[in-house]
């Protein structure tokens, strides 16, 4: 379980994120929306220590990250997987170097048992035998895959994805949601995804934490989420026609 408490960032003398508190539970797909500029990415930077809250604490199953130095805080970052916007591949590895970057970063493993995870990974993602490609050589739902594929790697206790969706089509993007949604269940994984994507709202966000303005104006789940009279959420979630008009039938 990954509980933030009171966090506050600001940059120079604006404050981006204003006292956010929250808990994610392992096992579930914890979601965190909002609208451009909501603070969704400085929150996660926070939480991984890409960015030091100006206050505030985040723990770690009761291990307080904050209150760590670099040191301390490396075997945090060893359970911890990260699936980056747009994948973040390292364009001149192959598919198999990619996924075998952590391993090598982090353990004294074998090339073998190495190889035995790569493969294992790679199987898990559905995309067995593609490890001499290049990142050049894959399809953007692929290439996701394999950022997938990097991100359990380390068998993450944890696992953050910046907008797994963005730039696939939809049907893509509920094969990579179903992804992330049976690893989080098979492996109990405490799985934090920011995102704007209303298929992956409705579809498998079991915790919802919704900022406006750098500020927690809303959580629930994604069948309260329908029910609730919170306007700038309404505003959010059901901005198009097509919501509005969906949201008869949740
Ligand atoms: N390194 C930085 N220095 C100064 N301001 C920053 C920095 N990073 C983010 N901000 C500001 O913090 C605010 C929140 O940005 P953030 O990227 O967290 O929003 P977001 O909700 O993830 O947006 P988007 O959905 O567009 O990615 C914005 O006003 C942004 O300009």
């Amino acid at each position: 379980m990954i509980e933030i408490i009171d966090i506050r960032k600001s940059f120079d003398d604006h404050e981006v994120l204003s006292g956010i508190s929250a808990k994610f539970e392992p096992g579930d797909n914890n979601l965190i929306i909002g609208g451009s500029g909501s603070g969704k990415t400085t929150l996660l930077k926070c939480m991984v220590g890409l960015h030091e809250p100006t206050s505030g604490s985040v723990i770690y199953d009761g291990r307080d990250f904050t209150k760590m130095n670099f040191e301390q805080r490396i075997e945090i970052r060893k359970e911890i997987g990260m699936l980056f916007q747009g994948s973040a591949l390292f364009d001149s590895m192959t598919v198999q170097e990619n996924i075998m970057f952590p391993l090598n970063m982090f353990t004294e493993q074998s090339f073998e048992e190495k190889m035995d995870r790569v493969n294992f990974c790679l199987d898990r993602v559905n995309l067995k035998d593609k490890n001499k490609l290049f990142p050049a050589e894959l399809s953007g739902g692929m290439k996701k895959r394999v950022g997938i594929a990097r991100a359990i790697a380390m068998n993450p206790k944890y696992l953050f994805c910046d907008e797994p969706n963005s730039g696939l089509d939809p049907k893509t993007s509920i094969v990579i949601d179903d992804l992330i949604n049976e690893i989080t269940e098979e492996y109990k994984i405490t799985t934090i995804v920011v995102t704007h994507d209303m298929n992956s709202v409705m579809g498998i966000g079991e915790y919802i934490l919704f900022l406006h303005n750098g500020k927690k104006y809303w959580d629930g789940t994604n069948k309260e989420i329908a029910h609730t009279d919170n306007k700038e959420l309404n505003e959010f979630v059901f901005a198009s026609k097509f919501m509005e008009a969906a949201k008869e039938k949740l």
